[in-house]
């Protein structure tokens, strides 16, 4: 510690939650978020017409009948969890050293409160953390693209530096295997699914150098600096690495992408499918992860562990687990505080 030098600003970032569960504090939600131009990537009028006139309306009352499951005295688990990580890596760090703050992309608290509050206190230098483990436009892209249209205000802006993605990072494998163990050395299961949240597939191909991705089993199952930002290639390497680290055997490790919105081709193979053919190859017992996750969800407690887990038993499975999140749990806690001292 140097008395005489300013801490750096620490800023994690999430994407955010509505408000409420009233269908218009969702509506709202929807509207800011897939408005964002790097969510859905189509020309600005087409979009307009797309979240206003049909995804808001319609989506928003279904949505929020799927939030009310979730929601709790403490609001939404991804705003609560986030808040836990938050104190919990405050309390790890040293406060001469450091300044935490947290936001979401969309709704609250916002992104230009935390950035505010840090310029504030006079930082000399922001680590943001975007906790999307894979690189996506959609997610970690677009938190660069709202905290540089923030600090390109600010008269003095300090030096600010991004954390990119961190699925290499070994403590966050080891993280996920901390939260897993209690499931794989209960009991061996008939399959493990990895499902990691969709994007279109124009995505991937954008983010690909030369051409490269060809969107194949075999492009996206090598990791190589012509797909080094490629989603759903860091997807993959996601699985193996924990795979790996858990002892799992290959063939039953199957990875695959939920949550496709709208009737352009997403990633594939789409999770419904596998958990179909999984069902239908004799498969009773599931154990499923959901590693583009940091704090469970909507998309990992109801999409997983409630909507998949209904496909799989009407299919003719038996037993269908989900290993929850990071959350807010010391291994994971550990890894922020590892990004924060290599980026300092
Ligand atoms: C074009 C639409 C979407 C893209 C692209 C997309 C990418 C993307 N999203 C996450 C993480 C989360 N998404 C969540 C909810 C959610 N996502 C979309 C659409 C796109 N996401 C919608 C419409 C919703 C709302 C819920 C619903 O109506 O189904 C959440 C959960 C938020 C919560 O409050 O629980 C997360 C987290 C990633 C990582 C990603 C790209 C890789
Ligand atoms: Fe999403
Ligand atoms: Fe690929």
């Amino acid at each position: 510690m140097n008395k005489n030098k300013a801490k750096i600003g620490v800023l994690l970032v999430n994407l955010g939650t509505p408000d409420s569960t009233a269908t218009g504090d969702v509506r709202k939600y929807l509207r800011e978020f897939l408005m964002d131009p790097r969510v859905i990537d189509i020309n600005p009028i087409g979009r307009w017409f797309l979240v206003n006139l049909i995804i808001a309306p319609f989506r928003a009352p279904k949505s929020a009948h799927e939030y009310r499951k979730v929601w709790t005295d403490r609001g939404s688990p991804l705003l609560y969890h986030t808040q836990d990580v938050k104190a919990k890596l405050e309390a790890k760090l040293h406060s001469e050293d450091y300044h935490v703050e947290f936001a979401m992309r969309y709704q609250s608290p916002s992104i230009e409160a935390g950035l505010n509050r840090l310029n504030k206190a006079n930082v000399r230098k922001i680590i943001v953390v975007s906790l999307f483990p894979q690189y996506a436009s959609a997610t970690n892209g677009s938190v660069v693209d709202k905290v540089m249209e923030i600090a390109r205000t600010w008269q003095v802006i300090p030096n600010i530096t991004f954390v990119n993605n961190f699925v290499e990072h070994p403590k966050f494998v080891e993280a996920w295997e901390s939260v897993s163990r209690p499931y794989t050395d209960k009991q061996e299961f008939d399959q493990y699914i990895f499902s990691y949240h969709g994007l279109p597939e124009r995505q991937i191909k954008k983010a690909s150098c030369d051409g490269y991705c060809q969107l194949s089993e075999k492009c996206c199952a090598t990791y190589t600096k012509k797909n080094q930002f490629c989603y759903r290639a860091q997807c993959f390497l996601t699985t193996r690495l924990i795979a790996n680290r858990l002892g799992l055997p290959e063939e039953k490790v199957k990875t695959c992408f939920q949550s496709r919105l709208g009737n352009d081709p997403w990633i594939q193979p789409y999770t419904e499918d596998v958990i179909k053919e999984s069902a239908a190859a004799g498969n009773k017992k599931v154990l499923a992860f959901s590693p583009a996750f940091v704090a469970d969800c909507l998309e990992t407690t109801v999409e997983v562990g409630e909507e998949y887990k209904e496909i799989f038993m009407e299919a003719g499975g038996e037993h269908w687990e989900l290993v929850p999140s990071l959350n807010s749990t010391d291994k994971w806690v550990e890894c922020l505080e590892d990004l924060v001292f290599q980026n300092s």
